[in-house]
């Protein structure tokens, strides 16, 4: 399928609207956050591998803030378990449309890919079944920073034995001389990956009060106030990691 390159903050604009999720933000996903976020390819693909030492027979397996379904194709892939099943959620409607299109597209090229079921729906409100495998791919840093534990404890909750959470995020670091290299960095990653300045002082503008990112420190002490017993760093790309929490 098309995948137009993201220019979508390369004009000057006199207010930086709050970002979301809309029509535009989808046409240019893909493009958009292989050139943001460092690491991401990395972490989609392993998630699949993760995913299959931890998957149960007769089970779900959920990508919470699915976007297009990139972690969705991943297990697909990776995961061969008896009678295992993937639910993807997004309230972007947008995004759900396009990510249903995709998988559809998947599902004629290969045979015997686990079923999938799309889900528009905010995560928050979400009933859990039982599940031996949660992904939240960059997503928890949207989510309003009073709701994360809620959320967190809802999904421990609904957690096999044996399971695993696998959270990715953005990091901020408490040690501010760590923070301003690492953010410099990403800055330069981005630089490197075609963004101008304008585009990504725009961006930043834009994501600053719906993309709150917390340190490890508060990471690792929030799951286990949700009754998480280990937290597991397992890939780190400048202030980008990703996380793997045991029930
Ligand atoms: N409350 C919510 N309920 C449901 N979805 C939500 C909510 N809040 C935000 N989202 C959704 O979470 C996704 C975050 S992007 C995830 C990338 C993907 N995981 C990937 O691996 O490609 C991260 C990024 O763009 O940096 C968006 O699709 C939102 O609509
Ligand atoms: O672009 C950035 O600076 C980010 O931190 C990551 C990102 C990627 C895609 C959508 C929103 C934020």
């Amino acid at each position: 399928m098309r995948q137009p390159p993201d220019r979508l903050f390369a004009q000057p604009l006199s207010q930086v609207p709050d970002f979301a999720f809309n029509e535009d933000v989808v046409r240019v996903f893909p493009d958009m956050i292989k050139r943001s976020v460092p690491g991401y390819p990395t972490i989609v693909e392993n998630i699949g591998v993760l995913a299959s030492q931890f998957a149960q027979p007769h089970s779900v397996l959920y990508d919470l803030g699915s976007s297009l379904g990139a972690v969705t194709q991943a297990l697909r892939r990776h995961v061969q378990i008896e009678d295992c099943r993937v639910i993807a959620v997004d309230n972007s409607s947008a995004m759900v449309e396009r990510c249903r299109e995709y998988l559809h597209a998947q599902d004629s090229m290969f045979q015997e890919l686990l079923p999938v079921e799309v889900i528009e729906a905010d995560i928050l409100n979400l009933e859990f079944q039982p599940t031996s495998l949660v992904a939240l791919n960059f997503t928890l840093q949207f989510i309003e920073p009073p709701q994360r534990l809620i959320l967190l404890s809802r999904i421990h909750q609904a957690l096999l034995p044996g399971g695993a959470l696998i959270l990715s995020e953005k990091l901020r670091f408490e040690d501010s001389e760590q923070h301003n290299l690492l953010s410099d960095l990403h800055i330069a990653f981005k630089r490197a990956n075609g963004y101008s300045e304008l585009e990504i002082a725009q961006k930043r503008s834009a994501i600053e009060k719906v993309m709150i990112p917390d340190s490890l420190e508060q990471h690792r002490e929030r799951l286990l106030a949700a009754g998480f017993s280990k937290v597991v760093p397992w890939f780190q790309c400048l202030n980008f990691a990703s996380l793997i929490a045991l029930p």
